[in-house]
């Protein structure tokens, strides 16, 4: 199987609060963002990678990847929105194919979950990695508790999200034109009224999102160290 990649690395990381795109911070003296593409460059699945960056950095990551990442088939603009960021990605695949949408700040997607998700996506049309909530979920309303939620039915969702290029492309298109706008992309194929597939993941594909994510990144990192020396 194949798939084409849109990896995004355009957003603010305003919750990381390190003045910089949080995806140039270093994780053993590398910068995440190529922690995470190292994952696609090594997987023969992976075709290209359309990169999308901020306007002003696009050079900035040129002379980091630095010819390194041979499958890097562009480095385009994004918006403002992470959902404008995927739109500005899609325009550059081309139809027929299977598209993976990732953020770039989840560097520890593991190559099995990639591959189950490509095939379900073949088969379905969508699919998206995601894990069985461990806590207990509330609905609140003015401090208030107003609702516990059955757990069973409830599930974390993560990237990647993998889909056939003409469904999501139709989906993003219609969101695009009645101004829906959703927090992932799956949520705009359901809008659109297609059924996606779950893929379940694991707990280790965390997005580095706040400081303290950076701790658990540390320490994934280090056990995949110790992994890898046994
Ligand atoms: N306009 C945007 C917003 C987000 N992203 C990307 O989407 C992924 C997931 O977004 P998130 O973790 O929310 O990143 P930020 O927007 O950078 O973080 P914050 O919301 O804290 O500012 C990240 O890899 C980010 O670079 C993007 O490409 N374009
Ligand atoms: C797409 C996503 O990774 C699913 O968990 C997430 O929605 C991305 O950004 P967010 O701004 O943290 O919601």
């Amino acid at each position: 199987m194949r798939y084409s990649l849109i990896l995004l690395a355009a957003g603010q990381g305003k919750r990381m609060k390190a003045g910089k795109n949080k995806l140039l911070i270093e994780l053993q003296n590398r910068p995440l963002l190529l922690h995470t593409l190292t994952l696609f460059e090594e997987d023969p699945w992976c075709d290209e990678v359309v990169l999308v960056a901020h306007q002003g950095e696009i050079e900035l990551l040129a002379d980091l990847i630095d010819g390194d990442y041979g499958k890097i088939k562009k480095i385009i603009p994004g918006g403002v929105e992470r959902q404008d960021s995927v739109k500005c990605g899609l325009d550059e695949i081309d139809a027929g194919k299977i598209v993976l949408i990732h953020d770039g700040a989840r560097p520890f997607v593991k190559r099995t979950v990639i591959h189950e998700l490509v095939e379900v996506a073949a088969e379905d049309g969508a699919a998206i990695v995601a894990v069985p909530v461990k806590d207990t979920i509330k609905k609140v309303e003015n401090q208030q508790v107003v609702d516990t939620l059955d757990r069973s039915e409830l599930w974390s969702v993560q990237t990647p999200q993998a889909f056939q290029v003409g469904l999501i492309k139709q989906a993003h298109n219609k969101a695009l034109i009645e101004q829906k706008l959703g927090t992932d992309d799956a949520s705009l194929v359901e809008w659109y009224g297609k059924p996606v597939t779950i893929v379940e993941g694991d707990y280790f594909n965390i997005k580095i999102t706040t400081q303290e994510d950076l701790l658990f990144a540390e320490a994934i990192i280090g056990m995949e160290a110790r992994n890898n020396d046994v």
